[in-house]
């Protein structure tokens, strides 16, 4: 995996975690069996519907909350548990968890934030798979003005991030006029 090198943080990418064929198969797949829904989020007590489909799966029936949401998890498919099995491999750690997001189109998007929710701990870790569409990923340091990263989330690919990452740092998935197709992202999390 190769590091990103931004200050205040600890982020790897790799392109091809898995081969175009397999992550094809594995859209497709996914799109079918898993559970999507549409959940609306409480903004200052106002309620909004995400701008994408989610689905929650885990190997344990902890809960995860954000945004004013509680989620319930499914059991892992063995697709998942597959791929949480791989993640072992290169990350060394054992994930319980997977987010799942469905981006429809270019209007579906993901608002700056970052993955610090209580129950994932102080230093979490995050394993995050695209498959399916490129799209544009955004990363802004909380203090640091000029200190800003974007790059293209491919097929297939791996995006890691830990240590104080999430402390430093707010990404996006922003909102694109071009015409994209289907995306799904796993992020694979610690919920214990
Ligand atoms: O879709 C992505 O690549 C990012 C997803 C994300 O940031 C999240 O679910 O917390
Ligand atoms: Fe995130």
């Amino acid at each position: 995996m190769k590091p990103l090198l931004l200050p205040d943080s600890e982020i790897y990418y790799e392109n091809h975690f898995l081969d175009d064929k397999e992550s094809i198969t594995l859209f497709n797949t996914l799109r079918k069996k898993v559970e999507w829904q549409k959940d609306s989020i409480k903004i200052f007590g106002k309620e909004f519907d995400q701008p994408r489909l989610t689905a929650l799966y885990a190997e344990n029936n902890q809960t995860y909350s954000y945004s004013g949401i509680t989620m319930q998890p499914k059991l892992f498919t063995q697709e998942l548990l597959d791929l949480r099995d791989r993640l072992k491999e290169v990350t060394g750690i054992h994930f319980t968890t997977c987010l799942l997001n469905l981006y429809r189109d270019g209007q579906d998007s993901n608002g700056w934030h970052a993955d610090n929710e209580k129950e994932l701990g102080e230093n979490p870790p995050i394993a995050s798979i695209s498959l399916g569409a490129e799209r544009v990923f955004k990363l802004k340091h909380n203090t640091l003005k000029e200190e800003k990263k974007k790059l293209l989330l491919e097929n297939g690919s791996l995006l890691f991030m830990k240590g104080t990452t999430q402390h430093y740092w707010k990404h996006e998935i922003p909102k694109t006029k071009k015409i994209v197709g289907e995306r799904i992202n796993l992020t694979f999390r610690i919920i214990t």
